[in-house]
């Protein structure tokens, strides 16, 4: 019966046979990469030595056009250990990054200039304007709203043509969900989602990572209040960008500025199992799991990582992960409802019993359907049917409605851009009054 349901679309899924990887990068990245190897030739290049220690210099291309001088640090690449470091290797004290950090991240402020900061020492100001950059390329060009009140933010990345979505999600009691991107695009090619149908473009860098929070705290901060909690769901695999997404989520957390709680900052992976354990072991935040099937062969065909990290690997590892390096957490565990594909009774079953010793959450995330694809949603008489077989084995399990999906805003929905009248794009890009 899965299979029957599975043959509209099985021409699709078997030629999709292998998961294209890191190494069939686009130009572009591979331009970044090479660069990286450049970066052992610093004299050569002229620039100078301690520059090349930040990665706000890596992360930009690091070059001017000559490709002799350095061109700016991009400040929301570094951590704030790192900003310490740079300050101070221009002979500057400290305690002056600790006043940057508050300026860029803390208490509402979010300056894009040091001629706005008050009191700044001048020597400060002139290395900030001449070496420093505030903000990534990254530019907000449009806000749509959809009548739950979900907004989704689209920023346009000039080098790559393209465009990256964030999702900002009122909920009860205060909390303000922002859903952030990852990459420009995503190279996994799961069969239901849309984002894989533009297939990886680019990564995006830490800065532009934390920009998309930065702006989306400062234009939902007048009705909505604080961000209180940000989700790595948004366009790509967070853990194909790891050392970015690592680093931003850091940027995230500190307590000095953004202050967001680890607890509410949750990456999300399709199941790239090394780099899961980096991520256990590097990063406090808390970590989700897409699982969406309860055997490898319907995961290989709608998740084809699973071709590589079949569902035992990549459960071992998660509990050995959790068990060792997370007592006391939970991980969650997202299980898309797809129509006769993974939503028999016998799933339920099986789901019970792969997960039973690992200590997790279970998101029970309905379908959102997108132009071109053949699956369907689970009616929601048998999604309660299935939470409620799992919730009764004693599994906490939760159902995920779709949210700000009227205009595309939802789980596996982003990766298009809708017009709208020129009014109301300027009246939503407006901070409210
Ligand atoms: C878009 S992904 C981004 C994070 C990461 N790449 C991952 O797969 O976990 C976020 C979540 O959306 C789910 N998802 C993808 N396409 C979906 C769709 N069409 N409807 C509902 N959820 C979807 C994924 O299974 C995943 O749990
Ligand atoms: S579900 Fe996640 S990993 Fe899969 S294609 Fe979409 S964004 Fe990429």
């Amino acid at each position: 019966m899965v299979m029957a349901a599975l043959v509209g679309n099985a021409g699709r899924l078997i030629a999709s046979s292998a998961v294209r990887c890191t190494c069939s990068a686009p130009v572009r990245t591979r331009r970044l990469i090479c660069f990286s190897a450049s970066l052992q030739k610093p004299q050569a290049a002229g620039i100078s030595a301690p520059e090349l220690d930040f990665p706000g210099i890596v992360g930009d291309g690091g070059f001017n056009a000559a490709g002799r001088a350095p061109r700016k640090v991009s400040l929301k690449d570094m951590t704030f250990p790192e900003l310490e470091r740079w300050v101070e290797s221009h002979g500057h004290k400290a305690s002056r990054a600790a006043m940057l950090w508050r300026h860029l991240y803390g208490n509402g402020k979010w300056v894009e200039s040091p001629a706005v900061i008050p009191r700044l020492n001048k020597e400060f100001v002139s290395l900030l304007e001449e070496r420093a950059e505030f903000a990534p390329n990254l530019q907000l060009r449009d806000v749509h709203t959809a009548r739950d009140g979900t907004r989704k933010l689209v920023f346009f990345l000039e080098e790559y043509g393209a465009s990256v979505e964030t999702v900002v999600i009122p909920g009860p009691r205060g909390r303000v969900t922002v859903c952030v991107s990852s990459q420009i695009g995503c190279a996994m090619n799961c069969q239901f989602c849309f984002t894989a149908k533009m297939g990886l473009r680019g990564n995006l860098s830490t800065a532009q990572i934390v920009e998309q929070l930065v702006v989306a705290s400062r234009i939902v901060s007048k009705d909505l209040g604080h961000v209180t909690n940000v989700v790595f769901m948004g366009m790509g695999e967070p853990l194909h960008n790891i050392d970015s997404v690592i680093r931003a989520a850091e940027i995230m957390v500190n307590d000095k500025g953004l202050h967001l709680s680890p607890r509410k900052v949750t990456i999300s992976t399709s199941g790239l199992v090394p780099q899961i354990r980096k991520f256990c072991r590097s990063s406090e935040c808390a970590l989700a799991v897409s699982l969406n099937a309860t055997t490898d062969d319907i995961r290989d065909q709608i998740m084809p990582i699973n071709r590589k990290y079949n569902i035992r690997t990549l459960l071992d590892c998660v509990k050995e992960e959790m068990i060792t390096h997370r007592p006391g957490e939970s991980v969650f565990l997202e299980y898309v409802m797809l129509k006769n594909v993974n939503d028999s009774e016998e799933d339920a079953t099986r789901l019970i019993e792969l997960v039973k010793d690992i200590p997790c959450k279970i998101n029970l995330i309905m379908f959102n359907s997108h132009p071109g694809s053949a699956f369907e949603p689970t009616p929601l008489v048998e999604v309660l049917r299935f939470r409620d077989r799992v919730a009764d084995a004693g599994l906490v399990v939760h159902i995920r409605n779709s949210r700000g999906d009227d205009e595309k805003m939802a789980c596996g929905q982003l990766g298009t851009v809708l017009p709208r009248s020129p009014r109301r794009r300027k009246q939503e890009m407006q901070e409210p009054a």
